[in-house]
């Protein structure tokens, strides 16, 4: 198969003038463990300033009033946790519960690694029918069961940084940041999926396309960054956009936003959060 070059940015979602919340989704994220609220947190602005309806996040119960009170547009579902206040197994039947009525689900960030973490991350890759993000922690998961990798449940993205690639794919940072693209389009063409592999100079692709970004600058390596373009990454989802174009506009929107904070803050001074607030001029220079 000959592989597709792709340059061009992936139109963003209409936006009726006749429309209403549920017009643009609903977008679950499932994310968060003591010590890692934020990661829940930022999430959840990626997903509203990517233009979400509605976003509700999805965190071990002791988080909620943290995340709760981060930003009052969230809506909560507490999660049944452990001794650890990492997500209890019976979580499983929540979070499925949970996605009755949801178009899209994000999972990972600061989620833990616990076994019942692994159970839950790993079922859900296998049998949810909804369209999934898989980022972070639910990718550490996923990378100790690899054999279930090539059977998703439905339509999959998955956005690793180059440590997180190296530990799905068994080898070492090294090696995969010689071979970014070729691996990147390996793992996709086996596991039919979207990957997502970021860092500068980030590549998007499902195996027979790829698309290389040009958007992003340095100070955006700083914590919670990629749990932003998780959020924006799944409400693109929620938005029916498919997979590899969801994926491509989050990359490019994230990166320009980015672009956009280190002009008016510098690359030093930006933080993760200043990336939602720059979403939105983002979306005005497309
Ligand atoms: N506020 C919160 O709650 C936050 C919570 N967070 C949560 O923390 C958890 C742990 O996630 P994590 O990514 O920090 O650790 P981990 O998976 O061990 O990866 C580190 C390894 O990967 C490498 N590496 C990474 N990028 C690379 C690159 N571009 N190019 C090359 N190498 C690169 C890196 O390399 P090194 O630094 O050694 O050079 C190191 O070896 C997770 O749940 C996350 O969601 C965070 O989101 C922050 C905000
Ligand atoms: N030097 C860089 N240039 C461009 N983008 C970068 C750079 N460093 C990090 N990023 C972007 O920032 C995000 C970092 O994601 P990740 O490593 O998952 O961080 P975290 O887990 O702390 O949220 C990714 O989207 C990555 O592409
Ligand atoms: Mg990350």
């Amino acid at each position: 198969m000959t592989l597709q070059r792709v340059t061009t940015i992936a139109k963003p979602p209409r936006r009726p003038a006749e429309s209403h919340k549920g017009t643009f989704g609903r977008v679950l994220i499932v994310a968060g463990s003591p010590g890692m609220s934020g990661a829940a947190a930022l999430a959840g602005l990626g997903a509203l300033r990517g233009g979400a309806g509605l976003v509700y996040i999805a965190t071990p119960k002791s988080l909620l009033p943290i995340v709760g009170a981060i930003e009052p547009s969230y809506l909560t579902l507490p999660l049944s946790d452990g001794d650890d206040g990492q997500l209890a197994t019976s979580a499983l039947a929540e979070i499925e519960a949970a996605m009755e009525g949801k178009n899209a689900c994000g999972i990972g960030p600061g989620l833990g690694a616990s076994p019942s973490v692994q159970k839950v991350v790993t079922t859900l890759y296998r049998t949810a029918k909804l369209p999934m993000l898989f980022d972070a922690d639910a990718l550490n998961c996923l990378s100790k069961e690899r054999e279930i990798l090539s059977s998703p449940g439905g339509p999959r993205i998955l956005t690793p940084h180059p440590g997180e690639f190296a530990r799905l794919i068994d080898s070492d940072i090294k090696t995969v940041q010689a071979n970014r693209e070729k691996l990147a389009i390996e793992f996709a063409a086996e596991n039919k999926v979207v990957l997502v592999l970021k860092g500068h100079a980030t590549v998007v692709t499902d195996g027979e396309r790829v698309y290389t970004n040009t958007t992003g600058n340095s100070g955006m390596a700083t914590g919670g960054t990629g749990d932003v373009l998780t959020g924006l990454t799944t409400a693109l989802l929620a938005q029916q956009m498919p997979t590899f174009e969801a994926a491509q506009l989050a990359v490019f929107l994230h990166g320009r936003a980015g672009d956009l904070a280190a002009e008016e803050l510098s690359e030093p001074g930006l933080i993760a959060s200043d990336l939602a607030r720059f979403l939105g001029k983002a979306w005005l220079s497309l």
